[in-house]
């Protein structure tokens, strides 16, 4: 989803540009990092907050989106039209912006100090502190007993004050922040197994929050800002990682985690059946193979440290700590009755054997009374808890829908070691990831590799996620940039907002995700070229054409391997995500040639087609119209199919062909009903829709020859029409932006299309001379045009703009077209008011699975309000 307007498209390279007037370097010059006075900096450049630990410093902050669409005279019109109520917005302005995730060792702070230094994070400590900074004394927040241990060294160096936060109070403002506002934050990690819980904001408390960072504190939450730290352990992640680089020679914390992978803690560990010669002591539940003493093997006289495999100490020890702050986590929710018991901390580093390490425990010692879950933004709580202590940040007041959450490609600084420079353009990110991507092994996953089994109760088995290499990327965090985008609205019009569920395909079906990736890969050398020409097919396009092809490769493979890193997998997100990926390449719009040649030999048909149907009687015509929507649908770049068929003929010869296919009844043909409650039976005539919202599809043949035509006809019946487009061009769909410019031409063709846009503002400095138009004529119900928030081909009907979500609040009609819209998403939403959904199944696999039925099928699902 993006956010809307003008310039959305570029927000890609949206960050707010410094002023650099009357820069000045403030104190000694020759110091090595002299701080620069920007005065004339915007103070809502950015916030940033920090959590200073023992072991990792944790650093989140904001960045702008560019200012959007002041002077779109469309977003105007449809504001005038439509009239905005302002009644239930907030009253103050929220920042649309992003907040990003970033985290260095803390015995290597410089790195941090160069990193919020190179980005002048330091220029914009927060709006409220505004008229500190132009005094070199901005203050950010920090918590962490950095804070305190780094405070001079901050002032030193950057000129910055830290204003000191509770740590306990960050941790928790963090964790109840994720779990309201972040969907696919929390979840279970049982024998290899994710599973997201979404928690319901009423009925999230009481739970334990354990923080594993170099210690464990454990914190029962009662609510927003009530908790009480009830334990803690100071056997922590700085145990596992001190204790483990001592005993083996490891170098870095992530080495020693990629050691256990490897390791048999049977030559370590002193086993029940080690004591028992073999046997379970099954009197008190215990198996053989459990664990009945950490390290108790290594007592042995005969053997010094270099008899045992480094490996092997790594996993064993890691073992030792997961269960036993698990069992004191699980003694302390006994304790104060808590059944939820989450994990954070960046011990847990999204390793897979540890969360299942620590779910088996907690299962073991509660009997599966308590559940161990886990957070995607695991070692970020403190300092998101930070950052919410801002006055004015609004943080607190975003919900769900107005989170959208990207995973840009190349951020070296978050594998906590730096693995190249900072990249601070387009360019460097794509030298970073040539160099980087070339490396294959690191995009690889901890994944699980034993097939599935049981662990059984009755002792600490191995628990069966092991893995490959760790990821020291910044994906490995499975953690994104988290977009905040104010002006997303639930649609109003969605019967049930909980229980729906855009994507029709679940993709946690291995063998879908095969096809699909399978399918998207297929896709991609015609993609790219299509990209590259689109930039004029210079050197500077292929190169990048190359590196998103990379790129987006590289999320295919990561996701083949642990298809929910990045939360919950649909292929809505699938879809977006290779849109984002071009558009993080700059890669405005691929088809955008495409889409202006078919619009043209569509517009120049168009006369024909309307006179033709003019030429029918009411009800035939009602017939073409769909049949003529179901047919154009064909024109779609998305299709494997259909690029094929495009060789075959010019748009108008398909079309017509198309048309002539169409035989009904289709393979979903609820065509009957609508004529019903369109034309009646009868003398009976029932009264015409109010407004109806059309989500269009693709360009030139879909908009021009089959959705507008059926708008015009609704247009006649006296309803509103408002067409819902894409905010941002994804494939070749058609956008909100180019939709006025074609209805203007096909304005030019039909009067009827000309009264209604010009009622509707869409035209603006009225065509009155190109066609005779009697001027008593010109009251006419209006024809208008919104964004729908997205830059998809599918749409989340849980996050849209909220100029739809006002359009929607008149609305008794909603037609839904194309695949994307209307099958691969919402084909199963149900909606307050009548709903239509037309499309042209263009995937024999889908056509399959779907409706039983085969490629070219055509859907005509038609649900009146229930
Ligand atoms: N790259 C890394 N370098 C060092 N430790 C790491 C790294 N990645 C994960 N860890 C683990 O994460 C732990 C630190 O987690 P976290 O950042 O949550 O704690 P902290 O805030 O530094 O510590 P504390 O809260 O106790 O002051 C380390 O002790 C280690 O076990
Ligand atoms: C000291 C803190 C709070 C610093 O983050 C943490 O490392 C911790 O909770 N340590 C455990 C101390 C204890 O309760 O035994
Ligand atoms: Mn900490």
């Amino acid at each position: 989803m993006a956010p809307t307007g003008n310039n959305s498209m570029h927000r890609s390279s949206s960050r707010p540009q410094l002023d650099l007037s009357k820069a000045e370097i403030q104190g000694n010059v020759e110091e090595k990092y002299p701080t620069i006075l920007l005065p004339n900096q915007s103070h809502d450049l950015s916030h940033l907050a920090l959590d200073i630990g023992g072991s990792l410093v944790k650093l989140v902050y904001f960045s702008r989106h560019q200012d959007q669409s002041t002077n779109d005279k469309r977003m105007s019109n449809v504001k005038n039209r439509l009239g905005f109520p302002n009644g239930n917005r907030r009253s103050y302005p929220i920042l649309g912006g992003r907040l990003h995730f970033v985290k260095f060792e803390t015995s290597k702070i410089n790195e941090c100090l160069d990193f919020i230094y190179s980005k002048q994070l330091q220029c914009a400590g927060g709006e409220s502190h505004y008229s500190d900074v132009a005094d070199g004394n901005a203050i950010i927040k920090a918590t962490g007993g950095g804070a305190f241990k780094f405070a001079n060294l901050f002032k030193e160096r950057l000129g910055l004050s830290l204003e000191k936060e509770d740590e306990m109070g960050c941790l928790v403002a963090g964790a109840n922040f994720l779990l309201k506002a972040i969907r696919h934050e929390a979840f279970t990690h049982m024998e290899g197994q994710k599973e997201f819980v979404q928690m319901e904001p009423n009925d999230m408390f009481p739970y334990l929050l354990v923080n594993i960072g170099s210690g464990v504190s454990m914190i029962k939450v009662d609510g927003d800002g009530k908790f009480e730290r009830i334990s803690g352990t100071n056997v922590g992640g700085g145990t596992y990682w001190g204790l483990g680089r001592l005993l083996t020679k490891c170098e870095s914390f992530d080495e020693l985690l990629e050691l256990s992978q490897k390791g048999d803690n049977r030559n370590t560990d002193m086993l029940v059946g080690d004591i028992y010669g073999g046997m379970d002591y099954s009197k008190i539940g215990l198996s053989a193979s459990t664990i009945a003493s950490s390290f108790g093997k290594a007592t042995s006289e005969k053997k010094g440290l270099e008899d045992y495999r480094p490996e092997d100490i790594s996993l064993s020890l890691l073992r030792m700590i997961s269960y036993n702050i698990a069992q004191i986590s699980y003694l302390n929710a006994l304790r104060f009755g808590l059944k939820r018991i989450f994990f954070g901390g960046f011990f847990i580093r999204g390793h897979a054997y540890t969360m299942d390490a620590i779910s088996f425990a907690i299962h073991f010692w509660s009997n599966g009374a308590a559940q161990a879950m886990f957070l995607r933004h695991e070692g970020f709580l403190g300092a998101l808890g930070a950052f919410m202590s801002y006055e004015k940040h609004g943080l607190d007041d975003l919900m769900v829908h107005q989170l959208v959450e990207r995973f840009p490609m190349g951020a070296p600084y978050t594998g906590g070691k730096i693995h190249g420079p900072l990249l601070r353009d387009l360019n460097e990110k794509i030298s970073w990831m040539e160099k980087f991507l070339q490396k294959g092994t690191e995009i690889t996953a901890p994944v699980p590799m034993a097939p599935p089994g049981t662990t059984g109760l009755g002792g600490f088995e191995v628990p069966l996620s092991k893995g490959c290499t760790l990821r020291s990327d910044a994906s490995a965090l499975n953690v994104g940039v988290l977009h905040l985008v104010p002006t997303l609205e639930v649609f109003p019009l969605l019967a049930d907002p909980k229980t729906y569920e855009p994507n029709t395909v679940d993709l946690s079906e291995h063998s879908e995700l095969e096809y699909w990736f399978k399918i998207l890969s297929e896709h991609l050398p015609d993609l790219v070229d299509k990209a590259v020409a689109s930039e004029g097919g210079t050197d500077d396009a292929k190169r990048r054409g190359d590196a998103f092809a990379r790129a987006f490769s590289a999320h295919l493979a990561r996701l083949m391997e642990e298809p929910a890193a990045y939360g919950k997998l649909g292929l809505a997100k699938l879809l977006e995500m290779r849109e984002e990926c071009l558009r993080e390449f700059h890669f405005f719009d691929a088809y955008i040639s495409i889409k202006q040649r078919e619009n043209e030999a569509s517009l120049a048909v168009l006369p024909d087609l309307l006179m033709e149907l003019d030429s029918l009687d009411e009800e035939t015509r009602l017939l073409t119209l769909i049949e003529g929507v179901l047919a154009a649908n064909i024109f779609d770049w998305g299709s494997r199919a259909c690029v094929d068929l495009y060789h075959k003929g010019t748009i108008i010869e398909i079309y017509r062909m198309s048309r002539n296919k169409m035989q009904r009844p289709w393979r979903v043909d609820d065509f009957d009903a609508f004529k019903k409650r369109m034309l009646g039976t009868g003398d009976e005539k029932p009264p015409p829709h109010r407004r109806a919202l059309l989500f269009v599809d693709n360009s030139g043949a879909d908009i021009v020859l089959g959705m507008l035509p059926l708008a015009r006809e609704l247009l006649r019946r006296g309803t509103e029409v408002v067409l819902v487009a894409n905010s941002l061009p994804a494939l070749n769909d058609v956008t909100a932006m180019e939709l006025p410019d074609i209805v203007a031409e096909a304005a030019k063709r039909c009067d009827i299309l000309r009264r209604a846009a010009e009622s509707g503002g869409l035209l603006v400095d009225a065509m009155t001379n190109t066609l005779d138009s009697s001027k008593e004529n010109l009251s006419s119900v209006p024809l208008m045009v919104v964004e729908n928030g997205c830059g998809s081909p599918c749409i989340d009907l849980r996050q849209v703009s909220s100029e739809l979500a006002d359009a929607a609040k008149d609305a008794d009609l909603i037609i839904l077209e194309g695949m994307g819209r209307a099958l691969h998403t919402n084909l199963n939403a149900q909606f307050q008011c009548d709903a239509l959904k037309l499309a042209m199944v263009k995937n024999q696999r889908l056509a399959e699975k779907l409706i039983k039925g085969n490629i070219y099928d055509c859907i005509c699902k038609y649900e009146p309000a229930s």
